[in-house]
């Protein structure tokens, strides 16, 4: 029954490319903004991993998305799918293949290795990448799929429950059982559209390994599940599996910037009742403040006034970036170097190491930072996180980040140093959030320096306790931080306040003009969420990031009818597939807030945010110009 290897090699159809596009395998799905996946502490809280088995074309995956669906409040959900894991083949090993005389079935043909140390990666709230695999060429493509930030992932295949290592990494473990024959009838009909494959050949497989790795290794992990749900009709037993994870999940569930701030305080005390001068109290934490010359104090002044015109507040804050960055510079490292002069005489000098050095700015407000540190490094490569804070619990949000590639590269990032670029730190936790994210990515804490005009002292002192080993540079320390209610569109610098329609307005800023550094940096960010990046023709894996930015993006023209309707159209139906994406419920207040104040002139939204003081105003209204 063999087939010749050329007959199935050419079929890589555009039917094929159009579901591979509609993939949700191996994607973090992000309905909303991902909230705190640590604790106050600063440590991960590990991901809810669900592991499910089953022969091929049982169901697995259909298991997975009605999952998926069911979880759509839930910010980021991961199918990771052991597909992916197939180890990489011998050129005479991809021959066998296309003769189907190449064993795919049994448990060492996975890389299960790796597929561990991902899946435990993930876990642990790290990011990782995955191998990329070709049904269609039956190969392990070059390239790698960067994966981070899920905070529920559902893991399937055939293998799924085969080994012990992996086993204690699930949560929950599933099983998909049915009946061989739909099975192999299902498995003929995907095969022949997805997968490029004729009968002839299926069959072929089927009876040489398919079935017998069914009976032996497959079926039999069913033993070790949990729950076993049918391969059809399974609605019922879905819906509780849905149940039980939702429970599971929603006890976990974080808030603690009012923890944070309280912390701060009350540590901040006692600093500053054993210290003798203020400069005391932070003298073991890792803070670089610039020296309080009259220069300096002469800037701060210009900011901190609200008399100071847009003009002026834009000038200094940039004259200010260029002297925290310049102060942060010195912290990197350099090594002694010889050049030779015009003159032909040697020099001894100093150049910075050749580890990278980035920056990573938090939008909203640590634009102005990008156009000073770029002024003092002229090409810097500089990423971007956009985290605001929920509306509605005050907890930082990461909506989305785009980091340097040597961030993402696990090979990288371990040398990497970092210039985290925020305008102000109050209690901290958005600072926290961007540095927990760099961690993620194997940045080591003394990598990272956060670059910011101000702080509040209980900011540092919390930023400190968690992570003590990150370095602070900064022009000036506040004392005072409380929480305050202020109207949505309040200028009132917090980090809670009108964030969310600052992001907005970024983005409708960057989709309606053509400018530099911070807005191209937005623009860059928006482009790479709205567009699923795509592997070549035939390729199982796919990226489509859903993200606010897309909802975003699509905001300019909301209309003005009731919020029911507007929850109702706001229900993204994800093309075939059927899953119901909830559109964001921050994005909803959003809307609804701009829409009042559309029709008075003010929001009448107030909202509860932590306030530095004396401060020196919102960085991110003075630079956009929002109207407030
Ligand atoms: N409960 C079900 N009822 C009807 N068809 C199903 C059901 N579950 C899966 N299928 C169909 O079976 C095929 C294989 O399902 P899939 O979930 O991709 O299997 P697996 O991931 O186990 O290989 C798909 O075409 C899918 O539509
Ligand atoms: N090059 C390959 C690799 C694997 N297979 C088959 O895939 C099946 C597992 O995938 P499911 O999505 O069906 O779980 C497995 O039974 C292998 O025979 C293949 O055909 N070609």
């Amino acid at each position: 029954m063999s087939t010749q290897a050329t007959s199935q090699r050419p079929r890589m159809s555009r039917r094929r490319t159009q579901a591979a596009s509609r993939t949700d395998k191996n994607v973090v799905m992000a309905s909303h903004g991902r909230a705190p996946w640590y604790g106050p502490d600063g440590k991960n809280i590990e991901a809810y991993v669900i592991g499910i088995a089953g022969g091929s074309a049982s169901g697995k995956t259909s298991v997975a998305r009605a999952i998926l669906s069911a979880l759509n409040y839930i910010p980021t959900v991961l199918i990771l799918s052991q597909d992916s894991f197939y180890c990489a083949h011998t050129p005479e090993e991809v021959e066998r293949a296309f003769r189907n005389e190449l064993d795919l079935d049994h448990p060492d043909s996975i890389d299960m290795t790796l597929f561990a140390r991902c899946v435990r990666d993930l876990k642990q709230g790290r990011a990782t990448e995955i191998p990329v695999y070709s049904f269609v060429h039956h190969q392990r493509m070059p390239e790698k799929k960067y994966i981070y930030g899920a905070s529920v992932i559902i893991v399937e295949g055939i293998m799924a429950l085969q080994s012990e290592e992996l086993r204690r990494l699930y949560d929950l473990k599933v099983f998909v059982n049915c009946d061989s024959d739909l099975m192999l009838a299902r498995r003929i009909i995907r095969d022949t559209k997805e997968r490029g494959r004729d009968v002839e050949g299926i069959l072929d497989q089927y009876l040489r390994f398919v079935k017998s790795s069914y009976d032996n290794f497959v079926q039999p992990s069913s033993r070790y599940a949990d729950i076993i749900v049918p391969g059809f009709s399974n609605q019922v037993a879905i819906e509780l599996l849905v149940t039980h994870i939702k429970g599971q999940i929603d006890s976990r569930s974080l808030r603690f910037r009012n923890v944070l701030a309280r912390m701060g305080q009350e540590e901040g005390d006692k600093a500053k009742a054993k210290s003798t001068c203020p400069t005391e109290e932070f003298q073991d934490h890792n803070l670089v403040l610039l020296e309080q010359t009259n220069q300096l104090l002469g800037i701060m002044t210009i900011l901190r006034d609200e008399e100071t015109e847009r003009g002026d507040f834009i000038f200094y804050t940039d004259r200010l970036a260029t002297l925290v960055v310049e102060k942060a510079l010195t912290l990197t490292p350099f090594q002694p170097t010889t050049i030779t002069t015009p003159l032909g005489v040697e020099y001894h000098g100093m150049a910075p190491t050749t580890d990278p050095l980035v920056g990573v700015s938090i939008l909203r407000s640590g634009g102005p930072f990008s156009y000073g540190l770029r002024r003092v490094i002229r090409d810097v490569q500089i990423g971007a996180m956009l985290i605001q804070s929920d509306p509605k619990t005050g907890e930082p949000l990461l909506l989305s980040s785009d980091l340097p590639q040597c961030i993402k590269s696990r090979q990288e990032s371990e040398c990497v140093r970092v210039l985290l670029l925020d305008s102000q730190m109050g209690t901290g936790a958005a600072a926290m959030m961007a540095i927990r994210v760099l961690l993620d990515h194997g940045i080591p804490q003394p990598n990272i320096i956060l670059l910011t005009f101000l702080v509040a002292r209980q900011g540092l002192h919390s930023l400190h306790r968690v992570f003590p080993q990150v370095r602070i540079v900064t022009a000036a320390v506040d004392q005072d931080l409380h929480e305050a209610q202020v109207p949505l569109h309040s200028p009132v610098m917090g980090e809670a306040i009108g964030e969310a329609d600052l992001a907005v307005h970024l983005v409708n800023e960057v989709s309606s003009s053509e400018r530099t550094s911070e807005y191209d940096l937005v623009g860059h960010l928006v482009n790479e969420l709205s567009n699923s990046e795509r592997t070549s023709e035939g390729e199982e894996e796919t990226t489509i990031v859903e993200s606010d930015m897309n909802e975003m993006n699509g905001m300019n023209d909301m209309d003005e009818r009731d919020g029911r309707d507007e929850m109702d159209d706001n229900v993204l139906k994800l093309e075939q597939t059927e899953f119901r994406i909830q559109r964001s419920k921050v994005m909803e207040d959003l809307k609804f807030s701009r829409k009042h104040k559309n029709e008075r002139g003010i929001s009448p939204t107030l909202k509860r945010a932590w306030v530095v003081s004396p401060g020196m105003g919102h960085i991110g209204f003075v630079f956009l110009d929002v109207e407030v």
